[in-house]
């Protein structure tokens, strides 16, 4: 059965980027994965502190957001890849959620989005759902590394 997941607080909401699970990634501590996977589009300026240490994903993700803000140049090209470090890294540290990502076997996992149509489905179905991808990759990567 197909998990669906968006709001923190709803089943499965541990793996949504806003949850709760800090880690250190980079050498500094980041309080959740949002905050790493916006701070990243500002490499190499102040900005990176600056969401780094805002309270709440949502914050991290308004000012990640603002294009008022240097967005590095090969941000598209390198997107993909600081989010599968910040989703890795985020599991990798804890374990009870590691538990439940590994409990969904080879369920598919769709962040089921309504506005996002590229990390998530959409309001229609028919995004890329590339959270719930990279999610599914992760999911693999730990099912390796802990039957090893
Ligand atoms: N809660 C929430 N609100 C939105 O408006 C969203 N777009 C998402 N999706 C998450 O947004 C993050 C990436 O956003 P940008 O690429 O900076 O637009 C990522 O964590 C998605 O899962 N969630």
């Amino acid at each position: 059965m197909t998990i669906y997941f968006y709001t923190v607080g709803e089943e499965y909401g541990c793996f949504s980027n806003f949850s709760r699970h800090g880690f250190e990634l980079d050498g500094l501590y980041w309080f959740t994965s949002e905050h790493y996977f916006q701070a990243q589009k500002f490499i190499g300026t102040d900005h990176v502190e600056q969401i780094r240490l805002v309270k709440s994903p949502k914050e991290a993700a308004k000012m990640g957001r603002e294009r008022s803000r240097p967005l590095r140049k090969d941000w598209e090209q390198v997107k993909d890849d600081v989010m599968r470090k910040a989703v890795l890294q985020k599991f990798t540290t804890h374990t009870d959620i590691r538990e439940i990502l590994l409990s969904t076997g080879n369920e598919e996992i769709i962040e089921n989005s309504p506005i996002d149509f590229y990390w998530g489905c959409g309001a229609d179905g028919s995004g890329k759902n590339m959270l719930g991808i990279i999610l599914m990759e992760v999911r693999e990567k730990l099912r390796l590394v802990t039957t090893i």
